[in-house]
């Protein structure tokens, strides 16, 4: 990746090339058999689904869904199914697209832009405090009973209802009392840190911006509750399928428009339940308004670039693809290319926030694995890519469990795993 590229080592926090391999994602399923009556109710279900065994690995991190009939799990297949014996994805068949549709993140046409010599900056890093997290399994599905205007007046009838995810555990009483000096003790922390910390901005390669440590510990806990606030209601997180089955191996939640990973389109409602996804809270546009300006500042200030506009071009979020990946959730490598095409064609940047466990970031102008660059993507940094990085290949390649702040599970009970949200402009 270095290769046409005019960067100092310091500038990149590139971990360098590995031999790893981003596969299909979401083909390791096994299968759980569920007691399906016909009054099988939405409640019934989640009990069944919550008394999985908690302690057994297949179960943790992985996503059940309730999967068509016939479906067959492999032997040593990791992903957990709640089988029903029921045809659960009723995606009307004037919906079914071309084969390139199912696969987000694994087999676009490479549309690579060009390397360009580009600004470097010195590598700083503000202090981490990350302490191990506690792992549990999680859950969640989609359920055939028809929507009622009670269980989810956005949803249209006919189609599932999709039972919520939370991204947050249950928290004890006790454990709640204790965290809240704990919180305290740890946004006193990092207040000094901000005082304290340079700046620490990283330009990757041109377009491309890395906010290391940006955002504050208060500001990551109000993004884990107000995403698991959303993510419970309609439009909420779901774990999004190809048209074969397979799934992605993230919880998905879209804020705007949603985007569909079968049709690669932004659309008012979702396929699959035909819910309207929430709008952008007007503190997340807040939260990258500020990351646009200091990303512009820092553009002017160590590159002596007169308009830095040029370079990442301004944007104002109306779309926003939050993902939760547990610590075995990845993306696989893919560009970001359904939005608008005046968007597209402008440059205006993706803005991404990571909160929770650190992710093995990969980026590159093809869509090899080998090829790629990797980045270590961590709880409060903020990535930006637009102008000659905004069709860049990136994915996850892996979640790094027990590295999320101990104080920010503290504070919201994040699962282990990563929040990821993805502010676009259509
Ligand atoms: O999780 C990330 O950092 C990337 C997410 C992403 O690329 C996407 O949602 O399109
Ligand atoms: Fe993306």
């Amino acid at each position: 990746m270095s290769s046409g590229m005019n960067w100092s080592p310091s500038c990149r926090y590139a971990i360098g090339r590995e031999p790893v391999t981003v596969g299909p994602d979401g083909l390791e399923e096994s299968h759980v058999k569920m007691n399906t009556s016909p009054q099988m109710t939405v409640e019934n279900l989640l009990n069944q689904a919550n008394s999985l065994d908690a302690s057994d690995p297949a179960n943790e991190q992985e996503w059940p869904s309730l999967s068509a009939s016939g479906s067959s799990g492999a032997k040593g297949r990791r992903r957990t199914r709640i089988d029903l014996g029921t045809q659960l994805w009723q995606r009307p068949k004037d919906r079914a697209r071309d084969s390139r549709s199912l696969q987000h993140g694994t087999s676009f046409i490479a549309n690579s832009t060009s390397h360009q010599d580009g600004p470097s900056l010195p590598t700083r890093f503000g202090k981490k405090h990350m302490l191990p997290s506690i792992r549990k399994s999680t859950l969640n599905q989609t359920h055939p009973a028809h929507a009622s205007g009670n269980e989810n007046s956005a949803c249209v009838k006919g189609l599932p209802v999709v039972l919520p995810f939370d991204i947050c555990l249950t928290k004890s009483r006790n454990s709640a009392k204790c965290n809240a000096s704990l919180y305290a003790e740890s946004r006193d922390y990092h207040n000094e840190l901000e005082h304290s910390k340079e700046e620490a901005g990283q330009v990757l390669r041109p377009g491309m911006i890395l906010l290391k440590n940006y955002l504050a510990l208060t500001e990551q806990v109000e993004t884990v509750k107000k995403c698991q606030e959303l993510g419970l209601g309609p439009g909420g997180f779901y774990q999004p399928g190809y048209q074969d089955g397979a799934k992605l191996r993230l919880q998905m939640m879209c804020l705007g428009l949603n985007w569909d990973p079968q049709t690669r389109k932004y659309e008012d409602r979702r396929l699959i339940d035909g819910s309207k996804p929430p709008g952008i809270p007007h503190e997340f546009s807040l939260l990258v308004k500020r990351a646009m300006t200091d990303s512009h500042d820092l553009l002017k200030k160590h590159c002596r670039i007169s308009d830095a506009e040029d370079i990442i071009p301004q944007m104002s979020p109306d779309i926003c693809i939050v993902n939760f990946y547990g610590t075995s959730g990845r993306l696989g490598l893919h560009q970001d290319r359904d939005e608008g095409k005046e968007s597209l064609h402008k440059g205006l940047p993706v803005v991404s926030f990571s909160v929770g466990d650190t992710a093995e970031f990969l980026y590159g102008d093809q869509r090899e694995v080998d090829k790629a660059e990797k980045v270590l993507l961590e709880s409060g940094d903020v990535l930006i890519f637009g102008g000659k990085a905004r069709h860049i290949f990136h994915g996850v390649l892996s979640i790094i469990p027990n590295s999320a702040p101990r104080a920010l599970l503290e504070e919201t009970n994040l699962r282990p795993g990563r929040l990821n949200l993805t502010f676009r402009q259509f």
